[in-house]
């Protein structure tokens, strides 16, 4: 290919962990003959949205210490040797006119030229950016934003322009979209792209859902394709203090194709991408887009910050070649993505390991998998990552100890304990021991039915009465306690052990309780309130059995645990209540009285489709077409009893790594409230008086259009009914 200028660019792409902008003397230090290694001979370099400080200081962002602290950073960082000759934006929190910006700081040599604040926020999901920042609504104008003093005392400028602008360099014109900027209809790009805009930087903080990965990439994709031009995204990594995870996935894409990618997952906590560009070809790719270049024309401009500087090199090297992305299947985003969070969660915590009680059940040994997995990513990275292997060497109180093993530094770091009661059975104890065996976990078996005895005989010795469960002639609602407290002892033991097991071993430290309930469970309350899903951290809290299995599944095969198959096969069930007649008589489907397939159906549909009752009972007619809108009525109904019986659970649940679209995760991502009326009068009403109408005549195309004398008659207030999470009613008090 010929060039007629061959103005080829290296262009950078630097991706950080949070909080992980290295202080002020490490920062000398690398500069130390270090430059190529530290920016690769780049000419410019970007970074994840709002790096400095890390993207979830939530409230701290309305404090003023927060953007002190920055531009104190800022300015150790721009005075570094490091950043000679390159030209650098980095993203904090800036206050102008009393409104707090989410923005990008650009400078070169020691000069700011240029802050771009953040144009349009993002506040679906976990995102509450309009909480702290303002957008900045003055399209394509600039303001004189007066610099900190200390700030100005080492750049010589007074004051530097804040606002919608571009820059422009000798040789290349360079803008910013920053993160929701790309996801929004009125994209920045496209304004930019048309203005002639070449190189296109996004700094994000997108963070990890299960199958959302290929969005940011398409995004990118498409921008360039529709509009050319070289674009940089660059997004943080890892988890930060809150519950999701940071996804990774940084990379340089030119006229609709990749060139260059950073991982999705890794411990490593700075991860550098360079590639090369040959900014002649946007031209090319521009010019010969025909109907661009008309709406082009007219497309108003852009202020521009005039940089007296080339970017580009002369130099005869190849430009980065396209490459294909290679997408991580939901079942490995499991392994790696809550291995990861927990890693971040265990070395900030100076904790010494976890302890998990495993049931040998798919939620539990779905847990210890991860902790597994996690092991797996230590052993990886420690010969490359000096961080992780201090980290690693404080966990377990050992200098000298290089992990290499992932079964042996499993052992170390994870303890896992099968909690047996009388109504336990061989089966799943086996499970549990072959697990840990597998996975090397230092495995402890106990049998707490002492404890449970003897919290029924305090409670004996003040009532004189003793519950009994259903096959020996209770009443649902002794039957019920006689399950909790053995649930509820469970939790006592596992924080006892969590705290004492390593002063037992003479380790420093505790250990960090694992809970294990799934996202479907806790959406339809299927738990007991303090039980063990009741933890510190729960890895799979945002993930649906039916993805754990998968999960499982390819773990057997990857990780080489053979015990899998057999925990997955297994038929879900809590073991709480005696076997009638040698037969298991509670599993968890029957129990919840819907399977985990449809509850995570509805799941999706209450949250995704923003369904009520009547809406999810319309869209669930024509999903299950193969049972009777009757059927798919008491289904719906069932289901919103249970929910509105059990939000209250959601309120102390154990916080967990953000994976899934359909979380009720009360505390961030669910915003509803916990205590609810669980008769849905209107709802409900509407269900019923669709289905006569479905009954009159096959074909009515209805929209739900109900009265009060629809309505069922209010329960009459006594006597009361106390209607346990089962949803089932009828117990008179
Ligand atoms: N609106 C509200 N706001 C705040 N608290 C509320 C409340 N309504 C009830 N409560 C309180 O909540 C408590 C009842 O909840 P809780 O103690 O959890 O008890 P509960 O939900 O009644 O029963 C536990 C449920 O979990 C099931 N379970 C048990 C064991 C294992 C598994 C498994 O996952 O395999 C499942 C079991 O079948 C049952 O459905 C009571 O103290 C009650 O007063
Ligand atoms: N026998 C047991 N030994 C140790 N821990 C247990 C035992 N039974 C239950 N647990 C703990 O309590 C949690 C909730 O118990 P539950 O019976 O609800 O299991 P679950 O949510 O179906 O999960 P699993 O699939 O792991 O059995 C389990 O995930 C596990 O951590
Ligand atoms: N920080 C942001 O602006 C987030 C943007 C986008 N909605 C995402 O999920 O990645």
């Amino acid at each position: 290919m010929r060039r007629f200028s061959p103005r080829l660019s290296r262009v950078v792409d630097v991706k950080e962990r949070v909080f992980n902008i290295p202080p002020p003397n490490s920062l000398t230090l690398m500069s130390n003959g270090s430059e190529d290694r530290t920016f690769q001979g780049a000419r410019y370099r970007s970074g994840p949205e709002l790096e400095i400080c890390g993207y979830t200081c939530e409230d701290h962002f309305l404090e003023p210490d927060t953007t002190l602290h920055s531009w104190e950073v800022l300015v150790a960082i721009l005075s570094s040797p490091i950043c000679r000759d390159i030209v650098v934006d980095v993203g904090m929190p800036v206050i102008h006119k009393n409104r707090t910006y989410n923005c990008r700081v650009v400078f070169y040599n020691r000069k700011i030229l240029l802050i771009r604040p953040k144009l349009i926020l993002c506040d679906n999901g976990n995102y509450r950016e309009s909480r702290w920042f303002t957008p900045w609504r003055k399209e394509r104008q600039v303001e004189d934003f007066w610099l900190p003093h200390f700030v100005a005392e080492v750049t010589g400028q007074q004051s530097v322009p804040i606002g919608d602008a571009v820059l422009m360099a000798r040789d290349a014109t360079i803008g910013y979209e920053i993160c929701e900027e790309l996801w929004n209809p009125q994209s920045t790009h496209i304004p930019m792209a048309l203005d002639g805009v070449e190189i296109l930087v996004n700094s994000s903080g997108s963070y990890m859902e299960l199958r959302k990965a290929y969005v940011t990439v398409d995004l990118v994709k498409s921008a360039t394709f529709k509009a050319g031009g070289c674009y940089l995204y660059s997004n943080l990594r890892g988890g930060d203090g809150g519950r999701v995870f940071f996804n990774g996935c940084s990379c340089v894409s030119m006229n609709g194709e990749i060139v260059k990618r950073t991982k999705q997952f890794s411990l490593i906590e700075v991860e550098v991408a360079t590639a090369m560009v040959d900014l002649d070809l946007v031209t090319s790719y521009r010019v010969g887009k025909r109907s661009l270049n008309v709406i082009g024309s007219s497309s108003p401009s852009y202020p521009r910050i005039q940089l007296d500087a080339r970017l580009t090199h002369n130099l005869l090297g190849e430009p980065s070649r396209p490459i294909v992305w290679e997408y991580h299947q939901p079942e490995e985003e499991i392994a790696f993505g809550p291995a990861c969070w927990l890693w971040d969660y265990l070395r900030r915590s100076n904790q010494g390991g976890f302890f998990l009680p495993l049931s040998g059940g798919v939620d539990s040994c779905s847990s210890a998998t991860i902790v597994y997995s996690m092991c797996r990513l230590v052993c990886e990275a420690c010969p490359f990552s000096e961080e992780v292997l201090a980290s690693v060497r404080n966990m377990v109180s050992d200098q000298n100890y290089f992990p290499s093993d992932p079964k042996e530094l499993c052992g170390r770091l994870f303890f896992t304990c099968y909690m047996a009661t009388e109504n336990s059975s061989t089966e799943t104890k086996a499970r549990a021991k072959s697990l840990a065996q597998q996975i090397g976990s230092t495995h402890t078996e106990v049998n707490v039915s002492g404890a449970v005895t003897a919290l029924l005989n305090i409670f004996a010795l003040v009532t004189g009465m003793r519950p009994k469960f259903s096959v020996h002639g209770g009443t649902p609602r002794e039957c019920l306690a006689l399950q909790n407290v053995q649930a509820r002892v469970r939790m006592v033991i596992a924080y006892l052990f969590s705290q004492l097991i390593l002063w037992a071993r003479n380790r420093q430290g505790g250990l960090l309780v694992l809970g294990s309930a799934n996202v479907d469970e806790s959406l339809r309350g299927y738990l007991t309130k303090y039980d063990c899903s009741s933890a510190d951290v729960n890895p799979i809290g945002g993930i649906s059995k039916t993805d754990l299995k998968s999960f499982l599944l390819y773990a057997k095969t990857a990780f080489n645990l053979p015990v899998l198959g057999e925990i997955m096969c297994a038929v879900p069930t809590a073991e709480l209540m005696p076997l009638s007649e040698g037969q298991l008589v509670q599993t968890d489907e029957a129990d919840m009285g819907m399977t985990y397939a449809e509850l995570s159906t509805m799941g999706r549909c209450r949250m995704i489709e923003r369904a009520g009752p009547y809406t999810m009972f319309l869209s669930l007619l024509s999903k299950w077409k193969e049972i009777s809108p009757q059927m798919v009525a008491e289904k719906v109904k069932h289901f919103f009893r249970c929910y509105a019986l059990n939000r209250h659970k959601m309120t102390v649940l154990t916080p967990s790594v953000h994976a899934e679209v359909y979380s009720p995760d009360d505390n961030r991502f669910d915003h509803r409230p916990f205590l609810y009326s669980i008769s849905w009068r209107w709802q409900f009403a509407a269900i019923q008086k669709h289905l006569q109408l479905l009954s009159a005549s096959e074909n009515v195309n209805c929209v739900s259009n109900i009265s009060i004398k629809d309505l069922p008659p209010v329960p009459p207030v006594k006597p009361r009914k106390n209607v346990n999470s089962e949803g089932k009613g009828g117990v008179v008090v």
